[in-house]
């Protein structure tokens, strides 16, 4: 088969036999990469409609092949299918195209320069097409190896399969990537706590939680143990392949369900520094990091103190929401917030401010349509890092600016003067408190729709027990879609730090990352662009907050 680099469309244009491919029984297997090629043509995706066509975005190896021909090259590529349960017709939520499963195959190419591409003639073609394929993420380009991925495995992970989906559909795609990879089980709870405070950093570029959110949670906190914390999280991205119940982080920073996909794009994605947020406790020293979302009130009793029914699945977590709005609980706290967005009309005007911003300095939304500009940018750049404008981080970013107030009293006695105290009516009347970083916070429960990566604040949706039973459950039923933001009973706004001071009649629950905290005084301050993570397109995945309006 014979191929040109076309500039113009991103791809490979092909022409001769055709490239690949599915049958039916091919596309449910996930080593679809070493079974022969066939002709057939009836499952190929959508991304490239027919066998002229191969996107340099679908490409993820190319090697020299040993006939010593200059032009010709192995190339291994994935084409996605849709899972067959993805029937349901969406909005503007990307959830069908999340659930995507992603097969690889390889093929033998014989690849022409066009005129265009005359400037490479001192690159070698395999190089070439690699740097195109990993346009964004650089690896390739910067280190002319693959990344070294540390995966860990939480067996005990949801229904108990993450081991199962990471071999069957995470492993084929690194290694036909050529990733190097380390494979480690979590044994107990907090062993990803004492792995992320031991590793060699040296050794990796990236730690893979193939779990549930609990995983990351643990890492993230495991680096803020170490002595050289700045370097650690400077240094290494924490991803995350779908293996739990709470698949937060990969849906809202890879916009991907299936695991397959969210290591596709954790191989093609943006290197970014996210936000984080800072948790102290009143009863200890003890900071701990948060990279989702602290939440008290309904949400929190919906949650956590439903544990115990984990064996009928996520529904525990709906019912528990519903038997809390008709019976009606409140959940009284005080709370006093450094403003950034004091109400809706600012949280628009801030997204909309941030976003532009953003499209801005996001090489792969500016260079979409032109790969080459961005090659010969990115060969200019010497340390390949600031192309993708990362920082190296220092003690001082991690540096806490309230915690010493927060110390001295836990009550509002040495607020700072920039800080409010919140509506009374309000938190004396609290239904739901949820402060979070990351805008899903479920497969289906886009809760934080404003959401954005590093732009320095926590989102914080309240909701009001005063509210009428309809606009809560109006906002309830519009999770989904991100709307429930915009009913009465509730509100949203933007902090830059906040202090909770719970006062429910009897201890109730409140949760960090999904994960029990104890019932007392907690405050919480935004850590700016901390987690080094891989966003796909350089940004949070899609929640439809800006067409809402
Ligand atoms: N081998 C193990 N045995 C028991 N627990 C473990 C093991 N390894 C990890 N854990 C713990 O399992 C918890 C849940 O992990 P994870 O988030 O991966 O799964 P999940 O099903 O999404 O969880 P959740 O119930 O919180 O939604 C974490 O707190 C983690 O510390």
């Amino acid at each position: 088969m014979k191929a040109t680099i076309d500039i113009k469309r991103n791809g490979l244009s092909l022409s001769g036999q055709p490239l690949i491919l599915t049958t039916s029984s091919q596309s449910n297997n996930p080593l679809a990469c070493c079974l022969p090629i066939s002709t057939n043509t009836s499952s190929f995706n959508e991304s490239i409609p027919n066998n002229t066509f191969l996107p340099f975005s679908n490409i993820i190896w190319v090697e020299e092949t040993s006939s010593g021909k200059p032009n010709e090259v192995e190339i291994t590529y994935v084409y996605p299918i849709f899972n067959e349960f993805s029937t349901k017709k969406e909005t503007v939520l990307p959830y069908n195209e999340a659930r995507r499963n992603i097969y690889t195959a390889s093929q033998i190419l014989t690849v022409e320069f066009e005129n265009t591409t005359n400037e490479y003639n001192n690159i070698n073609i395999s190089d070439l097409l690699m740097n195109y394929a990993y346009i964004h993420s650089q690896y390739y380009l910067n280190n002319k190896r693959q990344q070294s991925i540390f995966v860990l495995i939480n067996p005990n992970s949801g229904k108990g399969l993450a081991n199962k989906i990471f071999n069957e559909q995470v492993k084929p795609i690194l290694l036909s990537a050529h990733c190097n990879i380390h494979i480690q089980m979590t044994e107990y709870k907090g062993h990803a706590i004492d792995l992320a405070r031991t590793i060699n950093i040296n050794d990796y570029d990236t730690i893979l939680c193939a779990s549930g959110d609990g995983i990351p949670y643990e890492v993230i906190n495991g680096f803020y143990q170490r002595d050289d914390k700045a370097e650690a999280f400077s240094k290494i991205n924490i991803v995350q392949t779908p293996g739990g119940s709470g698949n937060a982080m990969s849906l809202s920073c890879l916009g991907a369900t299936s695991a397959s996909l969210a290591a596709l794009r954790i191989l093609k994605g943006k290197p970014s520094q996210c936000d984080l947020m800072a948790v102290s406790k009143d009863s200890s020293d003890e900071v701990i990091l948060s990279f989702l979302s602290q939440t008290y009130g309904a949400i929190a009793q919906a949650d956590i103190g439903t544990e115990w029914m984990r064996s009928i699945g996520g529904i525990r977590f709906d019912l528990g929401v519903a038997y809390e709005v008709f019976s009606g609980h409140k959940y009284p706290c005080d709370l006093a917030v450094k403003w950034k967005c004091k109400n809706k009309e600012d949280v628009v005007n801030h997204f909309e401010r941030e976003t532009k911003e953003s499209n801005k300095n996001n090489v792969l939304k500016c260079n979409k349509n032109n790969y080459k500009d961005t090659i010969i940018k990115s060969s200019s750049i010497e340390n390949n890092e600031n192309f993708n404008n990362l920082i190296e981080l220092s003690e001082k970013n991690l540096q806490l600016k309230y915690q010493t107030n927060f110390k001295q009293s836990k009550d509002f006695s040495t607020l700072p003067e920039d800080w409010d105290i919140y509506d009374k009516g309000k938190t004396n009347n609290m239904r739901i408190f949820y402060a979070g970083k990351m805008p899903y916070i479920a497969a289906t429960t886009n809760f934080f729709p404003a959401a954005l990566p590093s732009d320095g604040t926590i989102d914080l949706v309240v909701f009001d027990a005063r509210g009428s039973f309809i606009s809560t459950a109006n906002a309830l039923l519009s999770l989904e879609k991100g709307t429930h933001v915009w009913e009465d009973c509730v509100d949203h706004g933007k902090v830059e730090a906040f202090r909770l001071i719970p006062k429910a009649d009897k201890e109730t629950f409140i949760s960090v990352d999904g994960e029990w905290f104890p019932y007392e005084a907690f405050q919480v301050e935004v850590l700016s662009k901390i987690l080094r993570t891989i966003l796909w397109e350089g940004d949070y995945t899609e929640t439809g907050f800006s067409a809402q309006r």
